[in-house]
């Protein structure tokens, strides 16, 4: 058998480009990847940090474990001054390969302030906040209501005569369920509720409620607060319940930045009632992130491994072939791989035109909210979606092995699942997108123009334009195929709609039955979106020409299995023909024999410390076996070599003499 070391170490000399160089790329440039190393040498060497006996702890044991390393996690960033989030997100992306028990804290609780605070708020709640001195979460979703906020029971009611808000739980199932980190670990929640003031309704608000004593941590009067018990992944999270008996806070603590209830009782109502949704957009937006880095190291273990492991002589005495040489081992990964450059290229798109947009409505420019919504909405749900499917993907590719705790694939796609569900269930968010597509479909004065593509209307007839495999190489004639499957479903999904409401029914009727419809053309606009955005962004890289030619090459694999897995919809309008379909297989497989030679310098370029990978399968230096053997060596039942359910159950049934 090949040493699996010699294995990488070979597959490293074949690649045809500098891996510095593409991590550069994948940072973001040079200074930041010597941020990045700054900040993961403060903490790869700390033994705190450790994960290698991860897989071994219970539930409870895994939740205290993120605490101890929560706690060290926030010294070392006061010590060493570090306060920019993008930091704390570096350090959380690369490092730290856990959901900590502060992520709401960083993610919701400190945005909702900063975003829907008014000054004086920010000014006494984020020093407390940003110095860790109060743990916040952000609780929203309830028993009876995650998706639907309008119909959310947990109200808020103005006390005039005594300036306070008071809470209250009317309903089982008003009780606050599912915010993580406020099970047990957060001192102070934004809690949104409906407000009311003298018996009228003004809908959901924001409030700041402090959960727990910040002398010994119990809860506080009326705070009925505990963890939710275990769920699939997240299992150092505290994900929570919450029930409020007449809790009273101060007016001071509705956040008033967009709408206020004065001394007296006087409401003034927000420039736009979406406003108060705005944390919901950013966390839609760092999923996009976190999809695209989770897939990337489900990739880089799968890929890693697959070049050690050999199986199945081909020729009877032959080495047997590395499982990566297998076209159809590589007809799983190299998509994943593929997918997961499109996700980094698209998430660095989503946070800056979060950024630009955010911007915007903050100098009061709110048509901008429903073209953020639009977009984040829907690139939330296809990268959740395809990143968990990825993982799956590669988790399978790894045969039996994948199985294996000490995979580090089997916590990551249980950790990932949730994100399908959670910060909008995907189905909703892709209806929401396609209510916007519809919109900038009928109205041209609204359509943003990264979406102007929406007006032009596709040709009856139109074919494309590809003659030859060779030609399925041009990014242009690929972005054409996606723009033409888009616009042509919006085109339908809105025809749809028509003919529901001129069948006479009401518009939400019409409405449901369009839902398929809806789901589909947003499907299609995000597809075309993100394979647009890679080749754009690959097109105005500054890098050499192997590394262009092999982005380029992941862009087509990304673009033609698109095609191919959604065949249907290309041929359906006969825009693509079968002879065209059989050139995109054959261009498949081209393009893998290509990459071949660069598979391990792609995952490479990530780099993924070992430690944020906790993977025996996709380590550096490719010593598979050895880790998952001396891993399960140190497996809890493996303490002593006689275990205690001898003693108590095994022993009687056996016989003593044969
Ligand atoms: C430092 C970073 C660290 C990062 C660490 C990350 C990892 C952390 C790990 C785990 C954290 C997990 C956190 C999870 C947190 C949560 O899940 S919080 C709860 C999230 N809940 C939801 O997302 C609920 C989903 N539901 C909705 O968003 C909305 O209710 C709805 C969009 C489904 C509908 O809203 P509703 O108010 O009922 O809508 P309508 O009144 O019918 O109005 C619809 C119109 O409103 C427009 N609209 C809706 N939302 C927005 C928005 N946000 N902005 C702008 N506009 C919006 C919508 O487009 C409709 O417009 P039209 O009528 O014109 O079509
Ligand atoms: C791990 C995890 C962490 C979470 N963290 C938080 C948190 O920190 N804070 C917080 O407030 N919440 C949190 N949540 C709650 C989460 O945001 C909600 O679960 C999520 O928004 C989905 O809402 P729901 O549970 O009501 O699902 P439902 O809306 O009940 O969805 C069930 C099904 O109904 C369908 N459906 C619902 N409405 C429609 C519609 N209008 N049209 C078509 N189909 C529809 C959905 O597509 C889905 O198939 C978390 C959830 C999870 C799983």
């Amino acid at each position: 058998m090949a040493s699996p070391s010699s294995d990488l170490d070979r597959e490293r000399r074949k690649c045809t480009f500098n891996v510095a160089e593409l991590t550069d790329i994948i940072n973001g440039g040079r200074e930041k990847t010597e941020r990045r190393q700054y900040l993961e040498s403060l903490v790869l060497n700390e033994p705190i940090f450790n994960y290698d006996d991860y897989y071994f702890l219970s539930r409870e044991e895994k939740y205290s474990d993120a605490v101890k390393k929560t706690v060290r996690l926030v010294q070392v960033l006061k010590q060493h001054n570090i306060e920019d989030p993008e930091d704390y997100q570096t350090l959380l992306k690369y490092v730290l390969n856990l959901n900590l028990p502060i992520a709401l804290h960083n993610s919701m609780f400190r945005p909702t302030i900063r975003d829907q605070g008014t000054d004086e708020q920010r000014k006494k709640w984020l020093p407390l906040a940003n110095d860790y001195k109060i743990i916040g979460t952000y609780a929203q979703t309830e028993l009876g209501h995650g998706t639907f906020i309008r119909g959310l029971e947990t109200t808020s009611t103005y006390d005039p005569k005594r300036e306070e808000f008071v809470l209250n739980t009317p309903t089982l199932t008003a009780t606050k369920w599912w915010p993580g980190c406020l099970g047990k670990t957060s001192t102070h929640a934004v809690v949104m509720a409906q407000l009311y003031i003298k018996n009228q309704c003004y809908g959901i608000h924001s409030f700041i409620i402090q959960l727990r004593s910040l002398k010994d941590h119990s809860p506080m009067p009326g705070v009925t607060v505990g963890d939710i018990g275990n769920k699939v992944g997240l299992e150092t999270n505290d994900n929570g319940f919450l029930a409020m008996d007449n809790v009273r806070i101060p007016r001071e603590n509705m956040l008033m930045r967009h709408a206020q209830v004065y001394p007296d009782g006087t409401y003034r109502k927000p420039a736009n009632s979406k406003l108060v949704y705005g944390t919901m957009v950013l966390l839609r937006a760092t999923v996009v992130s976190e999809s695209a880095t989770n897939l990337s190291k489900a990739a880089t273990i799968a890929i890693r491994y697959s070049c050690v492991r050999r199986q199945t002589e081909a020729k009877p005495g032959e080495l047997e072939p590395q499982i990566i040489d297998y076209v159809t081992q590589q007809h799983k990964l190299v998509p994943q791989l593929a997918t997961a450059y499109a996700f980094a290229w698209i998430a660095r798109y989503m946070m800056s035109t979060y950024h630009a947009l955010h911007a915007d409505i903050e100098s009061g420019h709110l048509g901008a909210l429903q073209e953020l919504h639009g977009i984040s909405s829907g690139l939330k749900a296809f990268t959740a979606e395809m990143s968990v499917s990825g993982i799956e993907v590669c988790r399978r590719a790894c045969g039996g092995h994948g199985f294996s705790a000490a995979s580090g694939l089997v916590s990551m796609y249980k950790d990932r699942l949730p994100s399908c569900t959670y910060e909008g269930e995907n189905t909703v968010l892709y209806l929401q997108t396609a209510r916007f597509l519809l919109k900038c479909f009928r109205q041209p004065s609204i359509t943003p123009s990264s979406m102007s593509y929406i007006q032009v209307k596709p040709l009856p007839g139109a074919r494309w334009g590809v003659k030859s495999p060779e030609d399925l190489m041009k990014p242009i004639l690929l972005v054409e195929a996606f723009e033409h499957r888009a616009q042509r479903t919006i085109k339908s999904a809105a025809q749809f709609l028509e003919s529901q409401i001129s069948q006479g029914l009401d518009t939400s009727e019409a409405m449901n039955r369009s839902g398929i419809e809806f789901v589909r053309c947003a499907k299609a606009h995000c597809y075309y979106f993100v394979t647009r955005n890679f080749f754009q962004s690959t097109a105005l890289l500054k890098c050499s020409k192997e590394i262009k030619e092999s982005l380029l090459t992941l862009g087509v694999v990304f673009a033609l299995n698109g095609i191919a897995d959604n065949s249907g919809e290309f041929l359906e309008d006969c825009f693509i023909t079968g002879t065209q379909m059989e050139f995109v297989r054959e261009r498949i497989l081209y393009c893998y024999k290509q990459l071949r030679p660069n598979l391990v310098g792609l995952v490479d370029a990530f780099a993924f410390a070992d430690q944020s990978l906790n993977s025996a399968l996709g380590a550096y230096d490719g010593d598979v076996y050895n880790r998952l053997y001396n891993w399960a060596k140190r497996a809890p039942l493996n303490k002593t070599d006689v275990h205690s359910s001898y003693h108590k159950y095994l022993k009687p049934i056996l016989k003593s003499k044969i």
